[in-house]
């Protein structure tokens, strides 16, 4: 029998790791952690401490586990559906801007300013100060803690949080009426968000109806790119582009050409067409040196570049189910020639069961979030792979590549036929 039980094990280990990042923040004089708003909003690591952080997560995660015990976990879950609530009300009455993150108030003067009922108010701000959404002060006033003070300080953060709460939270109740109603679909307009926002329309054409909700989803996409592993820098390095310095590249899907302009500048000899749909491309910048165009073009339909060296995609299909990506690749043959690239810059997430179920969580909820607005999903390498031979078998994968550090990999495909 082991000298110790798991639940001992998993506290050494914990106290290891956690050792090894305190020691990091002290030798840094950084601060100490805290839950006041004068604490930075994320804690910047290199990445040995940053491993030992992550270490000590999921051994913090097993432990709480273990310590609530099977039932007592489920009901924890059960009772955390109405986690999201108070952050929803916080963003969408805007409380986070009631005053001053440096000053204090109170939840009457909260409610006046943001045009709230003061019952409404009042449990909102004691759910969400049990979650330490804001701080109460020993004289019973409120004041901002490190979490709100993010909200505000954060660029986009406010924006993510509401759009992810407006269109996915409120969607995730009808996930399971989804399934029932549209067993399997792949269809874009028979998803949960269909049946919560009442609307027969795909995701992006319900939001489009209205301009504000655009802006704010193009937003929420500015906060996730502005994460690291979404750095644009490895679309540009994570692959060997010097092989097409001459050459034509196309971007499908590729929006204000973000990344088409980064290559123009570092490949001065190559020549880049960015297409998208027509009212993302009237929107775009114009190119300054002729070198990178825009064209509308609606990737289901046949593709008019003819015998470009590569065809770009960048986090394009994870939006559609296998039948619509199917179709998009399908729509790109007639334009291809023997050894023509295409890359697909997706997530590619580890097969299931092969990393623990604390690192695993985040990438299924990715997942589920693409189940309620797309019934789309996340792909693992041979999901991947079965997809392009689905499409065609003469699409042949002939690398996968995982820049260190980034979101999305890059699939490698020659087209053969
Ligand atoms: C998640 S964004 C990715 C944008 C860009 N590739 C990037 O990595 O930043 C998906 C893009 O696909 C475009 N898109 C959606 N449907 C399209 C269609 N039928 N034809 C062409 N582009 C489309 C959207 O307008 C959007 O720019």
């Amino acid at each position: 029998m082991a000298s110790t039980g798991r639940l001992v094990q998993l506290t050494s280990l914990l106290q290891e790791k956690v050792k090894e990042v305190d020691t990091y923040i002290r030798e840094n004089n950084l601060p100490d952690p805290s839950f006041d708003a004068s604490y930075p909003p994320v804690l910047h690591l290199p990445k040995q401490p940053d491993a030992a952080r992550q270490a000590a997560l999921e051994a913090l995660d097993e432990l709480r586990a273990h310590l609530l015990g099977p039932v007592g976990t489920i009901y924890e879950s059960v009772l955390d559906h109405t986690s999201p609530i108070s952050l929803h009300a916080i963003t969408s009455y805007d409380i986070m801007n009631a005053f001053p993150t440096n000053a204090t108030s109170t939840i009457p003067e909260i409610a006046e300013k943001c045009g709230m009922h003061p019952d409404d108010a009042t449990t909102m701000m004691r759910h969400g100060l049990a979650r330490r959404l804001f701080l109460q002060k020993e004289d019973g006033r409120i004041a901002h803690s490190a979490l709100t003070r993010a909200i505000v300080d954060v660029p986009n953060f406010s924006s993510f949080i509401t759009g992810a709460l407006d269109d996915t939270w409120v969607a995730a109740p009808f996930v399971v009426p989804a399934m029932r109603k549209w067993p399997g679909s792949q269809e874009p307009n028979q998803t949960a968000f269909n049946l919560a926002q009442g609307t027969d329309l795909p995701f992006f054409e319900e939001l489009g109806k209205k301009a504000e909700s655009s802006g704010a989803f193009a937003d929420r996409m500015s906060f996730f790119m502005s994460s690291p592993g979404m750095s644009l820098d490895y679309a540009i390095e994570g692959y060997t582009w010097a092989a097409h310095k001459g050459g034509t590249i196309v971007d499908v899907g590729g929006s204000h050409g973000v990344v088409a302009l980064k290559l123009s500048e570092k490949f001065p000899g190559m020549q880049i067409t960015v297409q998208d749909r027509p009212e993302v491309v009237a929107r775009a910048p114009k190119s300054l040196t002729g070198q990178v165009e825009f064209q509308a073009h609606d990737f289901f339909t046949e593709q008019p570049i003819k015998g470009a060296d590569v065809y770009f995609f960048r986090w394009i299909f994870h939006d559609w189910s296998d039948k619509y990506c199917i179709a998009i690749l399908r729509a790109l043959i007639p334009a291809l020639r023997t050894g023509s690239r295409v890359l697909m810059m997706e997530a590619i997430v580890p097969e299931p069961g092969t990393i623990s179920g604390f690192q695993e969580r985040p990438l299924r909820a990715f997942d589920m979030g693409m189940k309620e607005l797309f019934n789309s999903k996340e792909r693992s390498e041979g999901e991947w792979r079965k997809l392009l031979g689905d499409a065609d078998t003469r699409f042949e994968v002939v690398d996968v590549l995982r820049p260190e550090g980034s979101q999305l990999g890059i699939i490698v495909v020659d087209w053969t036929g």
